[in-house]
């Protein structure tokens, strides 16, 4: 080969060397401008950001990921406290949003005329509708929509709306007692160590549907979930609590337009409820006209209301009763029973309490265990120590901005977060043994006057957000209360009960709800109560 040729094939194949060097670098700048792109964008969006003043964690004033794998694994509400403790009063926890913990803050930040409009957190849980997005009262955010809707249906949750569907609860409670004795006591002395955890999610499901529309939906006579309806609820508020951390994320796995991705939709009881609405409609549904239920109610306010009520809007109200009645008062339970047992010497008193009580019949009428004292102080510290929403109940900041207790300045559109889990264990509000579980922090002192048991009474409540606050308080409290109330009062005046493992910890994965599980109990019926067991049983 010639010198010359040798020299071309050189030439050639540098020249292809510098093609392919400017190739590759081409590709790599292909590759790394949307990632230098998004590094520029979040610097900018960082370092422009008013919220800037504010500590919290490195990653979370960048982006919401952070918050969303904390609300993935069930521990946001014992991250938010650490980061409490590191931080202070106030976390910037993401690029818009400030966890805080001030309670002076509540009553302007859950203002009853609902300006401060709840975050699109909420409105994840909206549902697809022949194509177009539906809103239900929790969903809702925008406010003068929620004020229309949640209008015509309002009174039948106040404390005398609710009294009316006592005897739904009454006989489902009479079920629970004669399953309990079946299942779990022994002729003489305690039974085997049964799974409280499930057991009172299955009472209050069937508690909450014999409410709405007369009748249950069968866990308790099945023992186990048994249509899938449980285990397909957890997965969806798993799913709106993670998502609901990033909203944009919905549009592509639930509103999808083309393909839905998930979560699990409700099948089995919007199915059931729609059943029983039509039914009812037809006047096929039959059931006890002396024994009022939901329905009932929503189908009157319909009559008055048909501008707002149609038909969807009966189904929706029906279901966001499961769906925020039915857990919560599952996890009230657990927490009772539990923090009671954990705690002997407040298990003792109670009992005491309540065998001394002369019931007029069993179950217990909520007009009577409602005046048991201790037993108010149990149930109000239980919902403090672990309330039955432990994510942050978030806010916009509204035109006017907010002035923080530091004097700093937070501009609109800025979302602030309470979560009753922290505030519910501020030293400041609740006093040095704010983390104890001490039911007589809300019972009058000894030593205590009248006005300054009534004063403190007052400082309590206001920093007390167990059923949230404001125009978006929630609407089913009164029947919640009387659940818990009457239930706790019943099964103590029946049955003894004791833990399983008296030194096992329950387990929380916070998916708004504090879902608890491993609570196992063992009972014994009372000796005098056997009789009564057969009565309530020929009874319901
Ligand atoms: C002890 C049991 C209960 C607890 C601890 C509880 C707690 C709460 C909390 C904290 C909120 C406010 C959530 C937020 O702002 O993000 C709420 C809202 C709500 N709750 Fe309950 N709840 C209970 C029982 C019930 C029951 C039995 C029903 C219905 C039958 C119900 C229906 C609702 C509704 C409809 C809302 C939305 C209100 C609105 O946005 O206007 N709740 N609940």
């Amino acid at each position: 080969m010639s010198d010359n040729a040798t020299y071309r094939d050189e030439e050639l194949s540098s020249s292809y060397l510098e093609i392919g060097q400017s190739m590759r670098s081409a590709a790599i700048l292909v590759l790394l401008a949307p990632v230098v792109s998004a590094l520029l964008w979040y610097g900018v969006q960082y370092s422009s950001s008013p919220l800037k003043r504010y500590p919290g964690p490195f990653l979370g004033a960048w982006t919401n990921f952070y918050r969303m794998y904390y609300a993935y694994t069930g521990k946001m509400h014992l991250v938010s406290k650490k980061l409490h403790e590191q931080y202070g009063p106030v976390v910037r926890m993401g690029p818009n949003y400030l966890d805080v913990d001030y309670s002076s803050l509540i009553k302007t930040c859950f203002d009853v005329q609902g300006v401060w409009q709840k975050t699109e957190w909420h409105a994840v849980s909206g549902a697809m509708v022949d194509g177009k997005l539906f809103f239900n009262i929790f969903s809702e955010v925008r406010a003068a929509e929620h004020a229309r809707i949640k209008k015509p249906i309002a009174k039948y949750f106040s404390a005398a709306g609710v009294a009316q569907f006592e005897p739904h609860v009454d006989a489902v409670l009479a079920s629970l007692v004669r399953v309990f004795d079946e299942r779990f006591a022994a002729e003489d002395g305690y039974g085997e160590a049964f799974d409280f955890s499930s057991w009172m999610n299955y009472y209050a499901w069937d508690a909450v549907a014999k409410t709405t529309w007369s009748q249950r939906v069968g866990y308790l006579e099945k023992g186990h979930d048994f249509d899938g309806s449980l285990r397909t609820s957890e997965k969806a508020m798993d799913y709106l609590v993670t998502v609901g951390m990033n909203p944009k994320l919905d549009k592509l796995f639930d509103k999808n337009p083309v393909y839905r991705i998930g979560p699990p939709t409700f099948g089995a009881i919007t199915n059931l409820g729609l059943g029983h609405l039509m039914g009812r409609m037809k006047g096929e549904d039959k059931h006890d006209p002396a024994k009022p239920d939901f329905l009932d109610c929503y189908l009157e306010a319909q009559q008055k209301h048909p501008e707002i009520v149609d038909v969807y809007r009966i189904l929706s109200y029906m279901l966001v009763n499961i769906a925020a009645g039915a857990d919560t008062t599952a996890c009230s339970l657990r927490s009772v029973f539990y923090l009671m047992l954990k705690h002997p010497q407040v298990y003792k008193r109670l009992e005491k309490e309540i065998l001394n009580a002369s019931f007029s019949t069993l179950p217990t009428p909520y007009a009577e265990a409602r005046q048991l004292p201790y037993l108010e102080a149990v149930s109000r510290e239980c919902f403090r120590c672990l309330p039955g929403n432990c994510m942050p109940q978030e806010r916009y900041v509204p035109e006017g901005g907010l002035t923080l207790p530091d004097g700093s300045f937070v501009p609109r559109g800025t979302a602030v977060g309470f979560n009753a889990y922290v505030l519910h264990r501020n030293k400041e509000v609740w006093g040095p043994d704010a983390e104890e579980f001490r039911p007589e922090r809300w019972l009058q002192g000894d030593a205590e006057s009248d006005d300054a048991f009534a004063q403190r009474m007052q400082r309590l409540n206001n920093a007390d957000l167990s059923f949230g606050a404001g125009s978006r308080k929630c609407m089913g409290m009164n029947l919640g209360r009387l659940e818990v109330c009457k239930t706790v009062a019943t099964m103590i005046r029946i049955f003894e009960f004791e833990l399983a493992d008296a030194d096992k910890e329950w387990s929380i994965h916070n998916s708004i709800f504090p879902r608890q599980s491993g609570v196992e109990l063992r009972l014994k019926r009372r000796d005098d109560m056997r009789r009564v067991i057969a009565d309530l049983d020929a009874t319901y």
